[in-house]
């Protein structure tokens, strides 16, 4: 089948985005991973499918779909931004403040004036259930093995799942080596995306992150969150911290306990297309 797609990113991490609105749109996982492949299909780290919502208070509903294994995720916070200005560019909604379902609750995306977009991300969670994390009990940190170390990190829920360990320089972070074992660590039963944050000060972090079912990417919106959230519960970070990724700078914020993460950067659409499934 012939399929239209838009080609965004936001910071470098880069999607398909595909109108599920305008067209009834079923794909299959193997589609779907040909979508995502950067040498027999488009290429991207996730692919987000827009669709009206199931819950009454949403104005739509956007699944993700991670590029290199196909598989559903729960949320994406470079995708959510993404998101607003692919609806907002294509005349699917004239608001600029969206309520959007996706697999795990309502997110509050909104277009601001410069063209930046703010996501309320939600609050985190950090019971080992809702992770999930296999744990006695909820803590700030858990030391875990990981390859010939024990790690310090800190389990953090955006709606996916993150772990987060501070590095005294993400440069020469142990990404490669660490990131697929953590991803794969059997104490988070789904998996892991595994975050490598530096504390450059009480205001700035520099991030790298090793995502769960894409490996390391430019940037991850989430992950960003999460590794915020787990720098100001260590007493490491204030509360609104500039986040340095690969692909360009986040603004984070979280006012603690049972808050929301606020979310602030960029989204490009990079090009329109057209291919055949
Ligand atoms: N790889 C993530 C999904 C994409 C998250 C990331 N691209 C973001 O911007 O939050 C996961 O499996 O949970």
């Amino acid at each position: 089948m012939k399929l239209r797609f838009t080609k965004m990113q936001g910071l470098g991490n880069d999607f398909v985005v595909l109108d599920g609105v305008s067209q009834a749109l079923a794909l299959s996982p193997i589609q779907l991973r040909q979508l995502g492949d950067r040498h027999f299909g488009v290429g991207c780290d996730q692919i987000l499918l827009v669709e009206n919502p199931h819950h009454p208070d949403a104005d739509f509903r956007y699944r993700i779909f991670n590029g290199a294994d196909g598989g559903e995720v729960e949320q994406c916070g470079n995708g959510a931004r993404c998101f607003v200005r692919f609806v907002h560019d294509r005349g699917l909604t004239g608001k600029r403040t969206i309520r959007v379902e996706t697999a795990r609750g309502l997110i509050t995306p909104r277009l601001e004036d410069n063209g930046l977009v703010t996501v309320d991300m939600g609050a985190p969670r950090f019971s080992p259930a809702e992770i999930p994390f296999i744990a006695e009990h909820e803590a700030v940190s858990h030391s875990i093995k990981v390859a010939a170390r024990m790690v310090e990190i800190s389990a953090v829920s955006m709606g996916n799942p993150h772990a987060v360990q501070v590095v005294e320089n993400v440069d020469n972070a142990p990404v490669a080596l660490e990131g697929p074992i953590i991803e794969h660590h059997p104490l988070f039963p789904e998996r892991v995306n595994a975050g490598f944050m530096q504390i450059a000060s009480r205001s700035e972090i520099r991030l790298r992150v090793y995502e769960r079912g894409a490996g390391e990417t430019l940037a991850c919106g989430t992950g960003a969150c999460a590794a915020v959230v787990s720098g100001i519960r260590r007493g490491l970070l204030d509360p609104t911290v500039q986040v340095h990724t690969r692909g360009g700078e986040l603004s984070i914020s979280w006012a603690g306990e049972g808050q929301p993460v606020l979310m602030t950067g960029p989204a490009v659409t990079v090009f329109e297309g057209e291919i055949e499934l």
